[in-house]
């Protein structure tokens, strides 16, 4: 849990140092710098902002360098420093470190942004990065997979990005390559699979809380990305041709999706006016499998709520694992307690949405930073925790409400 944070020239917020408790509001105008502060602890964690890429975007204006540095209850401390040319300096109690999974496993920090609307229907990367997220945390042996997969991928891209024609020597490089990618892709198959099936029945309870009267027509799927019953080697070998045409390697694990799907007494006649062909089928040329997706059916309220439900489920989840707890006492305590940021849930749920969220976070081991344009939500907070830290953003500047 973070007890201490200290911002340097992020966006509007010039000096900040502010102690923290188990629950956090932040209250001010638009524009007066409350993401801002969400943002800095989701990059001390994650080493990226959730709205920008490039650090000048966010360094403040006239400035070289943004500093985020935390100090927990266990007395680490946590330090992220980049500069505009994305140079970043990492410390973990005071000594340097060249990872940042290093941070994000002292610090896992879960964004429930249910503004992010197009995560339902946009391109994967965020849909799998929900999954990978739960996967980093709750298996050791991942990362390490992951890393080395993205290395013989990108290899693997630029040479056939480079030519439509392979040299002997370089057909077989790429066949090694294929063979590491291969092994790789398997375990990272493994991992996923079996942290999805785990997450299932967690995301079917915070759908039944948050969506009740849909409890029995919303579900997931997972896509490994490619057909896991064949060792990857083989169809990178088959569709060598036209990856070269393409330029990219694709099928794999970078290709892995979730979907929450829509099933209604007439699932099988919508989905057959909306057929949607699964890369798996297409892979095998099989018939293609006929699903209905749930963003295709619900309204942009309801979205809010799966979204909500996606990533709220996915707290319990991690909190239940013995990777992520250790006996204290009596009861298992996470060794890292999750950090949830909440961004402005007032102006994106409605009031029975707020309180399941809030109700359920206020019982589980984490610490919580919430946002609000308004003090109303200040009551509930009150009512549900013991002793929450109130804080009013004005300009840039963060005054304690004691
Ligand atoms: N690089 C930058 N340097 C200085 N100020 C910036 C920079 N980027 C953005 N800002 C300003 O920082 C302020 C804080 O923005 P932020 O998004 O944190 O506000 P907010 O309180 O969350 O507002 P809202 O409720 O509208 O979302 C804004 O006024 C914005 O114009």
């Amino acid at each position: 849990m973070i007890e201490r944070l200290q911002i340097s020239y992020l966006r509007n917020l010039t000096q900040i140092n502010l102690s923290s408790a188990a629950c956090n509001v932040i209250i001010g105008a638009n524009g007066s710098g409350k993401t801002s502060l969400l943002e800095a602890i989701f990059l001390l964690s994650r080493g990226k902002s959730f709205r920008h890429h490039q650090p000048k975007r966010y360094i403040q204006h006239h400035q070289n360098t943004v500093t985020v540095h935390a100090k927990l209850n266990d007395a680490s401390t946590l330090a992220i420093q980049k500069q505009a040319d994305a140079t970043t300096v990492l410390r973990l109690n005071q000594t340097t470190v060249y990872n940042q999974s290093i941070l994000t496993e002292q610090l896992p920090t879960l964004l429930i942004d249910p503004s992010t609307m197009d995560m339902l229907e946009q391109g994967s990367a965020s849909r799998r990065q929900l999954l990978d997220w739960l996967v980093f945390h709750m298996k050791q042996g991942f990362h390490p997979q992951w890393v080395a997969y993205q290395r013989l991928l990108k290899q693997r891209n630029s040479l056939l990005k480079k030519t439509r024609h392979l040299t002997q020597v370089q057909l077989a490089e790429l066949k090694s390559w294929d063979k590491g990618l291969s092994s790789h892709a398997a375990l990272i198959h493994h991992y996923r699979e079996r942290i999805f099936a785990e997450w299932q029945p967690y995301f079917a309870d915070s759908v039944a809380e948050l969506l009740p009267s849909y409890a029995e027509q919303l579900s997931l799927s997972y896509n490994a990305g490619y057909d896991t019953s064949i060792a990857l080697d083989v169809q990178l070998n088959e569709r060598l041709e036209q990856d070269l045409q393409l330029g990219y390697t694709r099928i794999g694990n970078h290709r892995a999706d979730i979907h929450v799907h829509w099933r209604s007494d007439d699932s099988v006649e919508m989905s057959d006016k909306q057929p949607e062909t699964t890369p798996e089928a297409e892979i095998h040329n099989k018939r293609p499998v006929l699903k209905e997706q749930a963003a295709n059916v619900l309204s942009r309220g309801e979205k809010k709520l799966l979204i909500t439900a996606l990533r709220l489920s996915q707290l319990p989840l991690l909190l239940n694992t013995t990777k992520n707890a250790e006996v204290s006492g009596n009861s298992l305590q996470p060794r890292n307690t999750p950090v949830v940021l909440l961004d402005d849930i007032t102006a994106e749920l409605d009031d029975r949405a707020i309180k399941i969220l809030l109700s359920t976070l206020s019982q589980l081991p984490c610490q919580v930073f919430m946002t609000s344009l308004t003090d109303d939500i200040v009551p509930l907070v009150l009512e549900l925790w013991s002793e929450p830290n109130v804080f009013h953003v004005k300009q840039g500047q963060v005054f304690f409400d004691s």
